[in-house]
């Protein structure tokens, strides 16, 4: 991590005194850089001291920044502070590694190590519950604690349903028996055998005097449990976030905890108003929608930039696409540094024009796999799709080695070489010379050819450096059905990767600093977005418009413009009309850039 000079505030909150923090900190303000700061501080003002200092954050690619901020930073601690004594890992991995690995099972009632399941797993069949339409499976469960008393739900279309408590209460034992819990239940089994085991929570809380909890906006209500009882045990937390970001409410997560965590006795306050990353017209904007004064660092360009507004038909959203990009090229935004956001997956799927991956069985899933890695350049959910295919071509393997091999961390006791099978499921996925073939062959000939012998390599790779049997007639399970005569990435595709804008949800955006923004609304997504940050989808808009460092467009549905055009104007949006444009003039000169 670079090291440009804090600002009086970031300063502030890093030389702050060693007691719990509430940092309230707008879009774009450096909450990285000075929470990366405050920890290698507090590592030196905690000097020898065997205490250790976690800093959490909710996704992995904030815990892999921070980890390479403190890194760097660290470097400059003197000789004798703990450099080492430091967690940086998301709360979930902090909560398995601390909690549930090694003292779940009791709680649990399981005679195994507890393991995590993502719900690709044969046996989950087993573990369903029915509200009333058909047996949803135990993925699908959620918990919440309210005061203490948990409950249980599930979500459909961002709205919680009720599932009776003891329904959901008797599903939870019955798979915790076997040792598996689900993400969701993983927090609950944690907070219940904190809750049991006051010996094991006074443990944590003295390995772990300070908390800094990063996007504490996020924190859920059974995550909050499970902080306050570490508060309750002597852990000083600190929490830093924005408010206005809090997205997952559907999830339990509203962002109350932090917004009121500065009035607890002891708890001093810190904001961070300045905003680093966008330009003054979008942070003038976006003070507009969450009624705050932040300020701008960074000044007016001399070329097109700024907030703007347009309507669009659903039929023609491929030429709004190629609109805003032409307007991108303009301002100077790079294709792989900008994104259309949508408010939801629907929308985002239709905008991206997404296929079902061919084929099926766990071809299909290999097939899925190439196209994230090849098209999406997404290779941890590659990983994650061979992990699941190569697993379903063996015969009976050991329970939860889906788990095992894509979990970090350390390997369990039921499969202790699950690091080596991770290296070389990751090899594999990623050696397209070698492993996975490329989405860009011929799906039915070259790819599935190619793919059944690498494959079949590897399995018999797996079995004798792993023991890991294959099951029987494997040729069976990788037949060619339904694959196209087609690239699974089809040619089309390949044409114009370098021009393809990414299309997303905003949830997935979360974090980002991206040169231009192009957020996609429904009519009623885009009334929030006006509303201000009141409602979850008024933050969701809120989120989006702030990632845009130089160019936001909003797009309304053209039947909404006459409604919503004063409002927009209101706020500090400009009109562009959706300008015809040569496409492949358009695509040659964002090639060009790319
Ligand atoms: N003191 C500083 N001087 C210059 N640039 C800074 C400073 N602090 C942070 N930045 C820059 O500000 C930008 C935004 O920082 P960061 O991504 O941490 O924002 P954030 O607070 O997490 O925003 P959001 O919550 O919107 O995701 C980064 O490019 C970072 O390098």
């Amino acid at each position: 991590m670079s090291k440009p000079k804090l600002t009086p505030e970031q300063q502030a909150v890093v030389d702050a005194p060693m007691q719990p923090l509430c940092v309230i900190a707008c879009a774009g303000s450096g909450k990285t850089k000075t929470a990366v700061h405050r920890l290698v501080q507090m590592r030196r003002n905690m000097g020898a001291s065997r205490g250790r200092l976690a800093l959490l954050s909710f996704s992995n690619v904030a815990v892999d920044t921070f980890r390479k901020g403190y890194e760097t930073l660290a470097v400059d601690l003197p000789a004798g502070v703990g450099r080492d004594r430091v967690e940086i890992a998301t709360l979930d991995s902090f909560i398995t590694t601390n909690v549930l690995r090694s003292h779940g099972h009791r709680t649990m009632k399981s005679k195994h190590a507890a393991f995590v399941v993502t719900g690709n797993e044969a046996f989950l069949d087993g573990f369903t519950f029915n509200p009333g339409t058909f047996p949803m499976s135990v993925t699908k469960l959620k918990v919440g604690l309210v005061g203490g008393v948990e409950h249980f739900f599930y979500t459909q279309n961002d709205t919680a349903v009720v599932v009776p408590t003891h329904v959901g209460h008797a599903l939870a034992k019955r798979l915790g028996q076997t040792g598996a819990y689900t993400h969701e239940l993983g927090r609950y089994w944690a907070y219940r055998t904190l809750k049991e085991r006051p010996d094991l929570l006074k443990v944590i809380a003295r390995r772990y005097p300070h908390l800094l909890i990063d996007e504490a906006q996020d924190i859920g209500s059974v995550h909050q449990a499970i902080v306050e009882l570490l508060i309750g045990a002597g852990s000083s937390v600190t929490l830093i976030g924005d408010p206005n970001q809090g997205i997952y409410g559907f999830a339990g997560a509203d962002g109350g905890f932090l917004r009121a965590y500065f009035k607890r006795p002891g708890v001093q306050p810190h904001e961070l108003k300045k905003n680093f990353r966008s330009v003054p017209k979008i942070v003038k904007l976006a003070n507009g929608l969450c009624g705050r004064d932040d300020e701008t660092d960074r000044t007016a360009l001399d070329r097109p930039h700024g907030a703007f507004f347009t309507g669009y038909k659903r039929s023609e959203a491929s030429q709004l696409l190629t609109a805003f990009q032409s307007a991108m090229v303009v301002s100077g935004s790079l294709v792989k540094q900008s994104a259309v956001l949508c408010r939801g997956r629907g929308l985002a799927t239709e905008v991206r024009g997404d296929d079902m991956p061919a084929g099926q069985g766990a071809v299909k899933t290999l097939a899925a796999a190439a196209v994230s890695r090849d098209r999406k350049k997404d290779f941890q959910e590659a990983f994650q799709r061979v992990a699941v295919a190569v697993v379903a071509l063996l015969d009976k393997p050991p329970h939860g080695l889906v788990s095992y091999v894509t979990q970090v961390g350390p390997a369990p006791a039921a499969f202790p070489r699950a690091r080596e099978l991770r290296r070389v499921i990751w090899s594999f996925t990623r050696d397209a010379s070698a492993g996975l073939p490329s989405a860009s062959l011929p799906a039915d000939t070259q790819w599935h050819s190619t793919m059944v012998s690498r494959t079949k390599a590897l399995l018999v790779r797996l079995q004798t450096d792993f023991g890991l049997k294959t099951v029987d007639k494997v040729g069976l399970k990788l037949k060619k059905t339904g694959l196209p005569a087609t690239p699974l990435m089809s040619a089309a595709d390949l044409a114009d990767e370098a021009a393809r804008i990414r299309v997303d949800t905003v949830h997935k955006a979360k974090g980002e600093s991206l040169d231009a923004v192009l957020y996609m609304t429904l009519k009623d997504h885009a009334g929030e977005l006006l509303a201000g940050v009141g409602t979850e989808v008024g933050r969701i808009g809120y989120v989006a418009a702030t990632r845009a460092r130089d160019l936001l467009w909003v797009a309304v549905p053209k039947t909404a413009l006459k409604e919503l055009r004063p409002l927009l104007q209101a706020k500090g949006f400009e009109e562009v009309g959706v300008v015809q444009c040569s496409t492949s003039n358009a695509l040659a000169t964002l090639l060009a850039k790319a």
